[in-house]
């Protein structure tokens, strides 16, 4: 799920640096007539400075969310009844997490979602979907912040600076906009230290130097458990039972303890876990055969063509399946399934 990294690499441009997060992006109104103040629930800063700008740039800007519109929890479960494939557990969960923090105006604590699984189960992609219900331009919204850890914090020797950059990042940008949205990804090659970094922004002070940050999203994504996930998806399939009868319930206490034992998961140093940061773990379940036929069909409509049956089997026949006997789910999930297209397609 590399996609937007170049987007998030842009975005943080020498990391989320020192430069960047003291000056912060300003959230301004659209039009004119809004007075620079507030509208459809998006706060909007220095209305002095609007009429410095031509009236057609106002148009296009961006504003921080400020009261949420239900129509956007009611598009977020839309997209993804529509969009996510063979993921029941995470639709439910998401939209109720989503839905109830962005209608709670007396949170406790920021949201913080840890979204766990195989490669290629759409963890990036339902990370994207959240983003877009709350600010129109996704993650390419001033307001959503994307990291990877192995491109934005490569090096175990800067990990101070990482600390530092990451800390007023945040602060700066929160400052401005209190519901930003921050996305973690490859969360199990993220120094421990850098984690720790981020764990008093997740907890429940009221204010932290003046900030409070109990509107902000946090969301970290992980192969941390994918495993055990899996080892309860094949207990069903093996048993006769549905892919949709498995419950949260099923995973999610399997899930915590795998994540907080396993020594090489970033997690298993922080504290992260232990002191309940995090509010929801969400299983990403491996993907089968026919779901990787489904992203196939998306991916040759997305192309602008009509689906061909043949092609669409013979693609997902080309992905290769495990456990070794059974061939059951996809070795990379959905992923590189439009490369393959590209084989087919004279393009
Ligand atoms: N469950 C799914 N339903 C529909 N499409 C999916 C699903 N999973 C993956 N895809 C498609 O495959 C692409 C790659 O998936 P994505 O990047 O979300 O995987 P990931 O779980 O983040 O993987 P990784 O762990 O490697 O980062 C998505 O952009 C999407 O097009």
């Amino acid at each position: 799920g590399r996609a937007g990294h170049e987007a998030a690499a842009g975005r943080a441009a020498g990391g989320p640096g020192v430069g960047a997060a003291a000056a912060p992006h300003a959230g301004r109104c659209r039009g004119a007539h809004q007075r620079g103040t507030r509208h459809r629930g998006r706060r909007c800063l220095s209305p002095h400075r609007l009429h410095l700008l031509p009236a057609a740039l106002l148009l296009l800007q961006e504003c921080c969310l400020q009261r949420h519109d239900p129509r956007a929890a009611a598009a977020l479960q839309q997209n993804l009844d529509k969009k996510l494939f063979g993921q029941h557990l995470v639709s439910k969960v998401v939209v109720k997490a989503v839905r109830g923090f962005l209608n709670n105006t007396n949170a406790k604590k920021p949201l913080a979602l840890s979204l766990h699984g195989w490669t290629g189960t759409g963890k990036n992609f339902v990370s994207k979907i959240v983003a877009e219900s709350i600010y129109k331009r996704g993650l390419q919204s001033k307001y959503v912040h994307q990291f990877v850890a192995t491109l934005h914090f490569p090096h175990a020797h800067s990990i101070n600076l990482y600390k530092d950059q990451l800390q007023s990042w945040i602060r700066g940008n929160v400052s401005v906009c209190p519901r930003s949205l921050f996305i973690f990804d490859e969360m199990d090659k993220m120094h421990a230290g850098l984690i720790d970094s981020i764990k008093p922004f997740l907890d429940y002070y009221e204010l932290l130097d003046g900030v409070s940050y109990r509107q902000a999203i946090f969301i970290f994504l992980s192969n941390a458990g994918a495993e055990k996930i899996t080892e309860v998806a094949l207990d069903f399939w093996r048993n006769g039972r549905t892919r949709e009868d498995i419950q949260l319930t099923d995973i999610q206490n399997a899930l915590s303890v795998s994540v907080f034992n396993n020594k090489n998961s970033g997690f298993w140093h922080s504290t992260l876990i232990d002191r309940n940061l995090i509010d929801y773990f969400i299983p990403f379940l491996p993907l089968e055969y026919k779901h990787v036929k489904m992203c196939v069909r998306v991916e040759i409509e997305s192309r602008g063509y009509a689906v061909d049956e043949d092609i669409v089997s013979r693609i997902a026949e080309e992905m290769t399946y495990f456990p070794r006997e059974e061939r059951i789910y996809s070795d990379k999930g959905c992923k590189t399934v439009d490369a393959k297209l590209d084989y087919y397609y004279d393009f």
